[in-house]
């Protein structure tokens, strides 16, 4: 099983990149969730809350105060400690038990949500760690406008975690959010597809190139998906300027729509009907297919 870490910096994007997640299927722990559920009223992590910061630090219903809390421990590193040595054992024992539901039900890639990766070591443990950063501006922006807090408490959110910049140098691979939340998507989309074609990559090699030769087999499956990355980047530049200039943007749609049909009709007898010559084939129609494409989505 393939278990991704994913975090970034507070407030970063992390949970607008899970929900993206969500929705392409896959399965995500989200450790925040678990933080809270293992918080609640009487469960073993409220104990050891009430233990390390007293009864005051609840409210008249008896719940843990979460923006007290928060105002604590973002405010001193103490208390923060304090509070990551009551969580912490808590929300580990619920993490295992969610992979290890995964595990059971044969799950081929997990992704954890996990705020505190780096600063807990976590990401030494998993397959491949993925960050979601934005430049420093507008992460304090956006503490501020969703925790409806001040610059100096927002400040105090941010310095609280390992630099982000330091996680971007540990992480596999990083998700800029600059910019629009479609461009967020985006790259989550590309992400995704990339991580699915790879672990795939043994299987589909052996099923649509069948050769003895197992580096050619290799050989031939990178090409194709190489000539697909390449197209997109070459698609965008001639049609954005076909889009832009020569003809508006209605007509490069229509051409990438019959440009992917046709391609994508005619991949389909390709493969049964040829043998290795198949590979320059599949190739040609993929840069047909995929060429226009990035226009239209506008991406890379
Ligand atoms: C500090 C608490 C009370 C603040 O609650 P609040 O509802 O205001 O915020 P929320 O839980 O949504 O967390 C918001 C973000 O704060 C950051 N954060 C949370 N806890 C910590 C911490 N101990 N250290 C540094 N950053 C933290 C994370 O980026 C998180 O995504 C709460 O986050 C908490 O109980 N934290 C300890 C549990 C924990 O370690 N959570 C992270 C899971 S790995
Ligand atoms: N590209 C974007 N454009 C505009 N707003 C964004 C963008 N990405 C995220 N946001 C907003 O920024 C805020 C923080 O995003 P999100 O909750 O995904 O961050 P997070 O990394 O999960 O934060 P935390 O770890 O602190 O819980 C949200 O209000 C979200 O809607």
């Amino acid at each position: 099983m393939l278990v991704v870490g994913l975090s970034g910096g507070i407030a970063a994007g992390k949970s607008t990149v899970t929900r993206h997640l969500i929705g392409l299927g896959v399965p995500v722990i989200d450790c925040d969730r678990i933080a809270h559920d293992t918080a609640c009223k009487g469960a073993w992590g409220y104990r050891r809350i009430v233990a390390a910061f007293g009864p005051g630090i609840l409210t008249e219903t008896g719940d843990i105060d979460r923006a007290r809390l928060g105002q604590l421990v973002f405010a001193e590193a103490a208390a923060r400690r304090r509070l990551n040595k009551a969580t912490h054992a808590p929300v580990a024992v619920e993490l295992l038990r969610q992979l290890l539901g995964h595990w059971l039900r044969f799950r081929r890639l997990v992704v954890i949500d996990m705020p505190l990766l780096f600063e807990t070591g976590t990401y030494k443990l998993t397959s491949s760690n993925v960050v979601v950063a934005c430049r420093p501006e507008l992460q304090l922006q956006r503490v501020m406008l969703r925790d409806s807090c001040s610059t100096a408490d927002a400040k105090a959110r941010i310095a609280a975690q390992v630099p982000l910049e330091r996680k971007m140098q540990l992480a596999d691979v990083v998700l800029e959010n600059d910019s629009s939340l479609e461009q967020l998507q985006e790259q989550v989309l590309e992400l995704y597809d990339f991580t699915i074609y790879t672990q795939l990559s043994k299987t589909l090699s052996k099923v649509f190139f069948p050769s003895n030769n197992a580096a050619l087999q290799a050989l031939s499956f990178w090409g194709v998906f190489f000539v697909g990355y390449i197209s997109r980047p070459a698609g965008a530049v001639l049609f954005s300027h076909l889009g832009m200039t020569i003809f508006g943007g209605l007509t490069p749609l229509a051409m990438t729509a019959i440009q992917t049909g046709t391609g994508s009709i005619f991949i389909g007898p390709a493969l049964w009907m040829v043998g290795m010559a198949l590979i320059s084939i599949v190739s040609s129609l993929l840069l047909i297919k995929c060429y226009p494409l990035t226009n239209q989505r506008g991406s890379f």
